[in-house]
């Protein structure tokens, strides 16, 4: 696969090493403004870093298009002229729908949206995947490629939205979840850094229950809950105060600013 990269910032970077890791190109192209966050791989076997997108997007057969939303529709109309129907386009622009590449680059291009999340970097992302009527039959390529990089689910371009709410910005959710755990791990008397350790691990655990076990979270929940014990005390106190209905609204709220900022 000779794949080129256009925008090499937080995202594109993160992509660049996570296939330069797994070694899965025949060449890959880094192409940006300014070249400096992806300087390190200069010397990688089959990487070209290059500032001249039209370069890149010529020598390659699938484009990862790794722009802010404000940028893509100048660059794809830069390179617009050199996209054929044999490429693969792909971008990871939020909120930049595929009906805009279309108008751009035209109907007859295969073209697949991505929403990756963050955990990229560490080859854990969930990635959600939809493809206009041409990418559909290179999806099954695109998903390979973001499958390196963690788990990949395709889905209606409709969906899309709410994937990047759940996704995307639930790295940062789930964070904050994090954090609150570790604040009231030192109110009951851990060090932060103790703290940290004991909600991460315990995060990290029951998120790998529910990957390993395949079970429902109640069922998971259901295990720990002792009768007239602490866990179903804490629980209780957590739904009274809301947990389960502030975490639905936040994410509604988010949904609903997502839509409203959609190109
Ligand atoms: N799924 C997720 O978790 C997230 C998704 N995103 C999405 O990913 C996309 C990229 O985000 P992110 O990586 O954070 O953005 P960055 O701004 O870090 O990266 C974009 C890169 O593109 C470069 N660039 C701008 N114009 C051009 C051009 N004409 N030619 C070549 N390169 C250019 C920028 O250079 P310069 O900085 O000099 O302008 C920058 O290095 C966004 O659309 C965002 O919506 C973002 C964050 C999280
Ligand atoms: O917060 C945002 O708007 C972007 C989209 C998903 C992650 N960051």
């Amino acid at each position: 696969m000779k794949i080129a990269i256009i925008g090499t910032g937080n995202l594109g970077s993160a992509v660049a090493k996570g296939l330069i890791k797994n070694k899965t190109f025949s060449s890959l192209y880094l192409s940006d403004k300014n070249t400096g966050a992806v300087q390190q791989f200069n010397k990688e076997p089959y990487v070209t870093i290059t500032n001249k997108n039209t370069e890149a997007v010529e020598a390659s057969d699938i484009l990862i298009f790794a722009l802010q939303p404000r940028h893509i529709e100048s660059v794809l109309k830069e390179v617009a002229p050199s996209i054929t129907k044999e490429h693969v386009v792909l971008s990871v622009a939020a909120g930049y729908a595929i009906s805009k590449i279309e108008a751009i680059i035209g109907q007859d291009k295969n073209i697949i949206r991505v929403m990756p999340n963050t955990a990229i970097s560490i080859g854990k992302s969930m990635t959600c995947l939809a493809a206009n009527t041409s990418g559909e039959k290179k999806i099954d390529m695109a998903q390979d490629i973001f499958n390196q990089l963690g788990t990949t689910m395709v889905i209606p371009e409709e969906h899309i939205q709410a994937a990047t709410v759940i996704c995307a910005s639930g790295i940062a959710f789930w964070m904050r979840l994090i954090r609150a755990t570790t604040q009231g791990a030192i109110q009951l008397g851990f060090e932060a850094h103790e703290a940290h350790k004991l909600a991460v691990q315990t995060c990290y655990g029951s998120a790998s229950l529910l990957i390993e076990s395949g079970n429902h979270p109640e069922q998971e929940i259901d295990r720990v809950t002792t009768p007239s014990g602490c866990t179903i005390e804490g629980l209780n106190e957590m739904e009274h105060q809301g947990l389960s209905s502030s975490l639905i609204k936040g994410l509604v709220a988010s949904f609903e600013k997502i839509n409203h900022l959609k190109q």
